[in-house]
């Protein structure tokens, strides 16, 4: 991805690589996984997520996000590249929001209660620096029935007190029928699937 966000190779150049792309892409061959099919090396809810465009390592499009609990809450630290650019030189605020919204989807998880997005309130005091590390930190404040109140930060490593973003978000734990018709490959509730390649 950086490769390709960086380079100023001459048009004749990006065409052969374009070529040589596809033939290595052909090479993806045998079954393909279905849309609402959960990867056989994943952890869901709330943990391992191979394909994860925020913490997959198996994703280009992924920084990746490395999440550890820290405390009452979750951790995640990732390093933004110039493919993640809004302003020149400065993360865009829709990736900042997407730590931010999968890393309080996290703390949810973490506290008990998996939940989905129904609010996200995002605000940008000030750019996110490129190519720098990035701490990201969420956590469970309150919880009403299934709805789950979450608080998230994103603040350079170098300067962890000083949050350049802040988020509060509003999750919602869909009922058990809901969370069957939404996630049909999802064996068992609670506890999510029940053994890796069981289907
Ligand atoms: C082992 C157990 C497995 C369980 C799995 C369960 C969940 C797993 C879910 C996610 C975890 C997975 C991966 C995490 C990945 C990424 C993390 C990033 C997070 C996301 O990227 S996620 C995508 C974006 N997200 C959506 O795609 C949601 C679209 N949405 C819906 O699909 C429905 O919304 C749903 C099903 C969530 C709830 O539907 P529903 O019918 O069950 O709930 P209902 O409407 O009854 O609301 C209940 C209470 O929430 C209040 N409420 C509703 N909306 C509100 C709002 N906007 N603000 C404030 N409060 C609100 C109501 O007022 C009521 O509150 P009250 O009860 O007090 O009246």
């Amino acid at each position: 991805m950086d490769a390709t966000v960086r380079t100023a190779t001459p048009t004749d150049v990006l065409h052969r690589v374009t070529d040589g792309v596809r033939r290595l892409t052909g090479q993806l061959t045998g079954r393909r996984r279905a849309r609402a099919e959960i990867p056989a090396v994943d952890e869901f809810p709330g943990g391992v997520r191979m394909y994860s465009p925020v913490t997959g390592a198996g994703s280009p499009l992924s920084p990746p996000m490395r999440v550890t609990p820290d405390g009452d809450g979750v951790v995640g630290r990732c390093t933004l590249g110039i493919a993640h650019e809004g302003p020149p030189g400065y993360g865009h605020g829709g990736m900042s929001a997407m730590l931010l919204d999968e890393l309080m989807g996290w703390a949810c998880a973490a506290a008990g209660s998996p939940g989905m997005t129904v609010s996200l309130q995002v605000r940008y005091h000030r750019p996110v620096p490129l190519e720098t590390p990035l701490r990201v930190f969420a956590r469970v404040t309150g919880t009403e029935g299934r709805k789950i109140s979450v608080d998230g930060s994103i603040s350079t490593e170098e300067d962890p007190s000083v949050a350049v973003v802040t988020a509060e978000g509003v999750f919602v734990s869909p009922d058990p029928d809901r969370t069957r018709a939404l996630f049909p490959d999802l064996q068992g509730t609670p506890g999510g699937r029940q053994a890796h390649g069981s289907r």
